[in-house]
């Protein structure tokens, strides 16, 4: 499913192949997680690039001066966006990975609980940030990097991911920040059971069929 009716992009063909790009990973981490695999997307370079190249085109006028990317899966798109649009590049980290001094958010996860970090002095007051991930879930993740970047005085321009699920499309988690999303997740059929048409649980079966997104919680 593409998202093109939301992000101005309806009907693009990129989205489509984006999208299908996407691995699905039935019952990973867990059972009943639909896993969206972004790894295989970075593997198919047109479909990366688009991807980047969608983001660059949103992002490049709007006088950004902070791509934030989330730790792991934003650090594949953010620096390649700030490096487009003249941005610097600011990772935010798990906890205890940065050297210099930070200030934490804390956040809960849909599998889990966790925390970001960002160093202290990355980023100026006033400053226009765009916070990059790949993919929004619950928003607590996302959530706490606008935390972050506030707390800093920066401007969080909008928040953007590669996929997004339904239920945090808008504004609504986000404290009233924009969410710019390119597709939203792709779900298996038939894939309530730990094996999914003989394929094991965790195992690498690519989903070809866009409908509901199915989530643990
Ligand atoms: O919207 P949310 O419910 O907060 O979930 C989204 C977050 O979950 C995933 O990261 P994860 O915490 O699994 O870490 P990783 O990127 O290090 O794998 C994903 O890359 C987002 O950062
Ligand atoms: N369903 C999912 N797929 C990939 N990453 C996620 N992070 C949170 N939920 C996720």
């Amino acid at each position: 499913m593409f998202a093109g009716d939301q992000n101005g992009l309806q009907g693009d063909p990129r989205l489509k192949a984006i999208s299908e790009a996407i691995r699905v990973v039935p019952h990973f981490p867990k059972p009943g997680i639909m896993f969206q695999d972004i790894t295989t997307l970075l593997l198919d370079h047109k479909a990366f690039k688009d991807a980047v190249d969608i983001f660059v085109d949103r992002y490049r006028d709007m006088d950004i001066s902070v791509v934030a990317g989330v730790e792991a899966r934003g650090f594949m798109f953010g620096p390649s966006i700030a490096l487009a649009i003249g941005a610097k590049f600011v990772p935010l980290r798990k906890p205890r990975k940065l050297p210099g001094e930070v200030i934490s958010e804390a956040y809960v996860l849909e599998y889990g609980t966790d925390c970001l970090e960002m160093h202290v002095g990355a980023v100026q007051p006033g400053e226009r940030a765009l916070v990059i991930d790949d993919l929004v879930a619950t928003g607590g993740t996302l959530c706490a990097a606008i935390r972050l970047l506030e707390r800093v005085g920066a401007q969080v321009v909008e928040c953007a991911c590669v996929v997004g699920l339904r239920e945090v499309k808008g504004q609504h988690r986000l404290n009233g920040k924009p969410l710019y999303i390119l597709v939203e997740p792709r779900q298996l059929t038939n894939c309530s059971a730990p094996s999914v048409n003989g394929v094991a649980v965790n195992g690498v079966e690519t989903c070809r069929h866009n409908d509901l997104y199915l989530s643990a919680t």
